[in-house]
């Protein structure tokens, strides 16, 4: 309780930029500050004030006495790089991790949060960075299923589709998930938080799958909630956003606090630092004029009826990536992206065979084993039971995702046939080496590394093959500024080595950063390529809307 009393009053603005290893003294000194100095002294209410909060992984301490204080009508930023302890803080705030000490307080009282429904009824909600949705249940059940109460299904989608109107966030309660794009997906989470008028919603990395105009919107619901006095923790990766929205940040490293700080009064160069402790290496790209390397990949009028109802059909689709050049994909969510990925990827295979040549072999009827067989990889957009199985360690996917296309190194010959664990320990070992995987234990099940950090396992295990081709859906989705330099520059340095790459993407950004010429993907067709020398935001935006899509 004498932390609350002590904490109660503090400013937003004012003072030094930020404290390192801040303490509430220095908040308060802050407040003093802005008073000796004639401003006014805000005092907003408290409603959440987290005291030395910790949680340990066998050996790794996720988070180590972290404190969080959180006013009402804040939008406070959670900032760390990938594995910094961020989920894991928000996990004990939610109730889905029990933390091995310290207190919360919520509006003075201290609380014990043992599971989410608990949190729930405080006025905590929740969007996960991984969804926990059912794919075959429309939005309205997966809603409904979350919900503590016995209100009749249509009513529930009607105050969906009523709350999806007013907060501009466009959802048909009536589709099922797992016809439904990632962002889309998003969405349905956001509403079933809304639907329990929380005083406080987390957000974990909302914008990663999210497009620049829907981030927009986002942007418009989260200040509307504040200004009807809601408080919003919010994680993102995105520096720039969180110095246009957000209040307060604090910034964790290595499980601890290390700094508080107003973004507003920082750089995005400042913050990265604060969060990694040193500079973040920038991506080096030349675009050669020409690029005249061999055709790896080449997509000759894929067509293909769409396999939902709410999937997009994809209309005679034509591109070919030669070995040298990245090409990027960019496209508002839903628009054909996720069905081309398919239908390149081979988990959805054609009828005519030279639809897709890869290495100039006809491989349309090929399944994804076939054509990583060919040199091509593949990186689906969702890291966990897609990318890889959440239950497994990581070694197990590594044998999983590998076994065919590295048979000889992973597999014994004879009758009998045998696994050489051996070498995919050591396969496993240098990818995370690679990749710089934080992780808390040797071999760890997929599902406990942070987002990021699995994110860049993946990525690893399919760049240490060398593949001729890679097929990336959205590669640095959830990846701190400096991850997302990493993965990028191993994108354009395989490019290098001779291999072809297609990078499908919502972020520009990183599409005019890594991609030597850009497509744009909408209702299902792709327009020409355009070389990044020509490529200007307005011609990629007209293209997003549809104009001219499928010129050839
Ligand atoms: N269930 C778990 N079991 C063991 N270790 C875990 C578990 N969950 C998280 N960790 C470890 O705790 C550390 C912090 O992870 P956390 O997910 O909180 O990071 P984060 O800051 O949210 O990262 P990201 O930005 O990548 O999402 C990581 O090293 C991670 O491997």
């Amino acid at each position: 309780m004498k932390h609350f009393q002590r904490a109660k009053r503090f400013a937003f603005d004012g003072g030094p930029a930020y404290h390192q290893d801040g303490n509430i003294n220095e908040l308060e000194n802050q407040r003093m500050g802005n008073e000796l100095a004639g401003g006014p002294a805000s005092e907003p209410e408290l409603l959440l004030d987290v005291r030395g909060l910790t949680k340990i992984f066998g050996s790794l301490t996720a988070c180590n006495s972290v404190d969080l204080q959180i006013a009402k009508g804040e939008i406070h930023a959670l900032l760390g790089e990938n594995g910094a302890g961020k989920s894991t803080l928000v996990k004990m705030l939610f109730g889905t991790l029990a933390p091995n000490s310290g207190e919360i307080f919520w509006n003075g009282k201290s609380v014990r949060i043992g599971s989410p429904a608990e949190a729930r009824r405080l006025g905590i909600g929740m969007v996960f960075q991984h969804f926990s949705l059912f794919e075959a249940l429309t939005a309205a059940e997966n809603i409904a299923l979350s919900l503590d109460s016995s209100t009749p299904i249509g009513a529930i989608a009607a105050k969906a589709k009523e709350l999806s109107h007013s907060y501009g966030l466009p959802l048909d309660p009536g589709s099922l998930v797992g016809d439904l794009s990632v962002g889309e997906r998003q969405r349905i989470e956001i509403i079933r938080c809304l639907l329990q008028v929380p005083d406080l919603i987390i957000l974990d990395e909302p914008t990663s799958v999210l497009t620049p105009q829907e981030a927009d919107k986002l942007f418009e619901t989260l200040e509307r909630l504040r200004g009807e006095g809601k408080s919003i923790l919010y994680i993102s990766h995105r520096l720039e956003e969180v110095q246009r929205i957000c209040d307060r940040a604090t910034v964790l490293r290595h499980g601890k606090v290390v700094a508080h700080c107003n973004p507003r009064q920082e750089t995005a160069g400042s913050l990265a630092r604060m969060m990694v402790g040193g500079d973040v290496h920038e991506v080096h790209r030349e675009h050669p004029d020409h690029v005249e390397g061999a055709p790896l990949i080449e997509i000759r009028n894929l067509s293909q009826a769409p396999k939902g109802p709410f999937l997009m059909p994809l209309r005679n689709i034509s591109l070919t990536v030669r070995a040298g050049e990245v090409v990027g994909i960019a496209g508002v969510a839903g628009n054909g992206q996720g069905e081309f990925f398919d239908a390149v990827s081979g988990e959805a295979t054609q009828g005519d065979a030279a639809t897709v040549r890869i290495r100039s072999i006809d491989a349309g009827t090929l399944g994804i084993t076939g054509r990583r067989l060919l040199g091509a990889g593949f990186v689906p957009e969702e890291r966990l039971g897609h990318g890889a199985v959440p239950g497994m360690k990581l070694s197990d996917n590594m044998l999983l995702a590998r076994h065919r296309s590295d048979a000889k190194a992973f597999l014994g010959g004879g009758p009998l046939g045998f696994i050489r664990r051996d070498a995919i320990e050591a396969t496993t070992k240098r990818v995370i080496e690679e990749m710089d995987v934080r992780k808390s234990a040797e071999d760890p099940e997929a599902s406990a590394l942070s987002g990021g950090n699995l994110q860049k396992f993946i990525i690893g295990r399919e760049l240490d093959r060398k593949p001729s081709v890679l097929v990336v859906n959205q590669p640095t989705w959830g990846v701190d500024a400096g991850a997302a330099a990493r993965i990028r520059q191993a994108l354009i340095d395989l490019t290098r080595s001779g291999s072809a790459v297609i990078v499908i993407s919502q972020d520009l950004d990183e599409l005019f950063e890594i991609a030597d010429r850009i497509a744009v993907m909408a209702h299902g067709e792709m327009s020409q390529t355009i070389p990044i020398q020509e490529a200007t935001r307005e011609k990629i935006g007209l293209l997003m809307g549809g104009a001219d899509a499928g010129a050839h």
